[in-house]
């Protein structure tokens, strides 16, 4: 077995690339019984790897994949019941499923954000095969705070450039751009 540090299972192997003309699927939270469903109807953007403490991350991960979607593209459909929002008083209210703790989106209510109207959704909670693929990796120095070891920081950075993910330690420069760009047109330091 590659002796590579691990990332995520949806990259370690290789990332799948996107199929044209994909445009969404269901992502089922991991409950053997009654599971939580929702469908996503449209295909993700800007999906990254993430090592925030507070994005949900499967078994043994150091990051987690997670990507936005309009969130009018996204429904319950199943056993809505089993879901409570994780941290109400964060950013992104993160739905999660109370029995196996799956996180199935993540909503921003303030309207006033630069990503209100995007969901944060998990494309790994679905079977089917053609969502966006991974482009850069978000968040990288937080893996600290779940456990990882400052001295690994290197090797992982090394591994991410390997699997052309590009390493930030907050987002990417494009959408810490457009957060700049919003919060500067609110300011009406930028009218155009
Ligand atoms: N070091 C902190 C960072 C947490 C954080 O700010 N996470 C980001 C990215 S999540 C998806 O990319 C964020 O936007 N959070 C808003 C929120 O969570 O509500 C840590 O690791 O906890
Ligand atoms: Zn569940
Ligand atoms: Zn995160």
């Amino acid at each position: 077995m590659s002796d590579a540090v691990k990332i995520h299972p949806s990259v370690d192997a290789g990332i799948a690339p996107a199929r044209p003309g994909f445009a969404g699927g269901t992502l089922s939270c991991h409950c053997a019984s009654d599971p939580v469903t929702v469908e996503v109807g449209a295909q993700v953007a800007h999906n990254h790897v993430c090592g925030c403490t507070k994005c949900w991350k499967p078994d043994g991960s150091l990051f987690s994949q997670v990507a936005v979607v309009a969130r009018d593209k996204v429904k319950v459909t199943a056993n809505g019941g089993k879901l409570k929002v994780v941290d109400a008083g964060a950013t992104i209210q993160r739905h999660a499923c109370e029995v196996c703790g799956v996180h199935l989106y993540g909503r921003i209510e303030n309207d006033q954000h630069a990503f209100y109207g995007l969901d944060f959704v998990h494309p790994e909670l679905s079977d089917q095969p053609g969502w966006s693929a991974p482009e850069f990796a978000a968040f990288v120095s937080s893996i600290i705070e779940s456990g990882a070891r400052p001295e690994q920081m290197g090797a992982v950075r090394a591994r991410l450039q390997e699997l052309g993910l590009p390493p930030y330690d907050v987002l990417s420069p494009p959408l810490m751009d457009a957060i700049s760009t919003h919060v500067a047109r609110q300011r009406g330091v930028l009218k155009d």
